[in-house]
């Protein structure tokens, strides 16, 4: 992958593949091209140079909608929930709608709707206990905690069914136990097969669930290893912290 926005090279010839069921961590510094490869394989973003595969299926040109229902779906950072429904709708939202996209659902409407309606409740409210928000279906976002937010937003990924997950800063803000419930549903999630690729600025966090650490350094790929390969790597450290890692 290679993009550039006017006199800067955000992505300079990226090249890495995500194995299936794995969690690959992309680490960086600020600006590294985090944000940018997460925007180029969703489809927000136009590469320059450079194509995505997923399964084999070239996705150049595909818009983010039609990505999502090929399997691949991405959390923010700015977390981008409805503040004003609840958990369980927040969830309900991202279900793919059974019926909306054939081209007979039109006709069949008013006699599937409901029958729909219901299933897709039934789904999200299995979704939300998988994520630990079951007892918080029926509450407001806004009530909700920051780390409560946080499962949300991975609910939210895993309503839609895609097999591989985009988490942008998954554990950021938050500490102790709701630090911990992330890392355990992430890696629950790699034991069922899901892959996923995560921003991840906590370097005890990529220690803890990471199989694999791209670490990006002003658009370059500048290693690929496991963890503890990447972290022993006194001139990766001296980039992220100016110091060890
Ligand atoms: N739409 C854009 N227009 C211009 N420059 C951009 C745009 N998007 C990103 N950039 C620049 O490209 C570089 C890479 O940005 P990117 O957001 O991918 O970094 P990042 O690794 O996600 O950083 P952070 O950890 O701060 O989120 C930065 O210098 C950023 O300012």
């Amino acid at each position: 992958m290679s993009k550039r926005f006017g006199g800067l090279q955000a992505l300079n010839d990226c090249t890495f593949s995500i194995d299936s069921g794995k969690i690959i961590c992309l680490v960086g510094p600020n600006g590294a091209g985090k944000t940018t490869i997460f925007n180029a394989i969703t489809g927000f973003l136009k590469l320059d140079q450079g194509s995505v595969f997923f399964r084999g299926n070239g996705l150049t040109g595909i818009g983010p909608q039609k990505i999502v229902r090929a399997g691949i779906a991405r959390t923010f950072q700015n977390l981008r929930l409805f503040g004003d429904l609840t958990a369980l709708e927040n969830v309900a939202s991202a279900v793919p709608n059974q019926f909306g996209e054939e081209p007979l659902g039109a006709l069949f409407r008013p006699i599937h709707t409901a029958r729909s309606q219901r299933k897709t409740r039934e789904t999200a409210r299995g979704i939300l206990e998988e994520v630990g928000l079951a007892d918080q279906a029926e509450a407001f976002v806004r009530n909700l905690s920051y780390g409560e937010q946080k499962l949300l937003c991975i609910a939210r990924v895993l309503a839609t069914g895609a097999e591989l997950l985009l988490l942008d800063e998954p554990t950021s803000g938050l500490s102790g136990d709701a630090l911990e419930k992330v890392m355990v549903l992430l890696r629950r999630l790699r034991d069922e097969g899901r892959s996923q690729l995560v921003v991840e600025h906590n370097t005890r966090v990529v220690q803890q669930i990471a199989d694999e650490v791209l670490f990006l350094h002003q658009g370059h790929l500048m290693a690929q290893g496991t963890p503890e390969a990447i972290m022993a790597d006194p001139k990766l450290a001296e980039i992220y912290f100016g110091g060890a890692l």
